[in-house]
């Protein structure tokens, strides 16, 4: 199960799991409904003939895939690459992300009042990030993740670093916040 949670204002080790005190969690809908991520449970040891990726894919049109691990030994330019996921940013497409192994923290910011939300992935988990929205990623202390990408057409990972309030994806990406989500 994917957990999702409010964030302290620790400035302790990002790769650290940063819980209110107590612990506050929201739900799958909560998540979605205050920021406009989705998530797909995937089947990581049959994803390749069970269909159910194939029919997200068809459905949203993702027409690119590539593959990221994120370790000291795979990543070139760990540190750089590292500092720049973590560095509260947008973009004017969709991050989708399927994690095939490993497990890191995606964060993204609460519509409603800003506040940082925790989102934990591991082996299985898939999520989209919707364009427009202010968010980072970070590993967890176990420095590792591999991760599947798609993306509609072909691919831009350009991040725009907050603030850019003025780029039309977050004007967007505001109004879908007002008016509600949907799938
Ligand atoms: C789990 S993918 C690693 C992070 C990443 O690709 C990104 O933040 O753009
Ligand atoms: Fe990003």
């Amino acid at each position: 199960m994917v957990r999702a949670w409010f964030m302290d204002n620790e400035s302790t080790d990002q790769r650290l799991e940063h819980h209110l005190s107590p612990p506050e969690f929201l739900t799958l809908e909560e998540l979605f409904n205050s920021t406009g991520v989705e998530y797909f449970k995937i089947n990581v040891p049959t994803y390749d003939s069970d269909g159910v990726l194939e029919g997200i894919r068809k459905k949203r049109g993702y027409s690119y895939e590539d593959e990221i691990t994120c370790s000291e030994k795979c990543l070139p330019d760990y540190e750089n690459k590292l500092k720049s996921f973590f560095t509260e940013h947008l973009h004017t497409d969709e991050e989708i992300r399927f994690v095939l192994d490993g497990s890191g923290y995606f964060d993204v910011r609460n519509g409603k009042d800003d506040r940082w939300i925790r989102i934990e992935v591991t082996a299985g988990d898939m999520i989209v990030i919707p364009a427009g929205i202010y968010h980072r990623f970070t590993l967890d202390v176990k420095n590792y993740i591999r991760a599947k990408r798609y993306f509609v057409g072909e691919p831009i990972w350009l991040p725009y670093n907050r603030p850019c309030d003025d780029m039309q994806c977050r004007k967007d990406y505001l109004q879908k916040l007002e008016v509600g989500f949907s799938s």
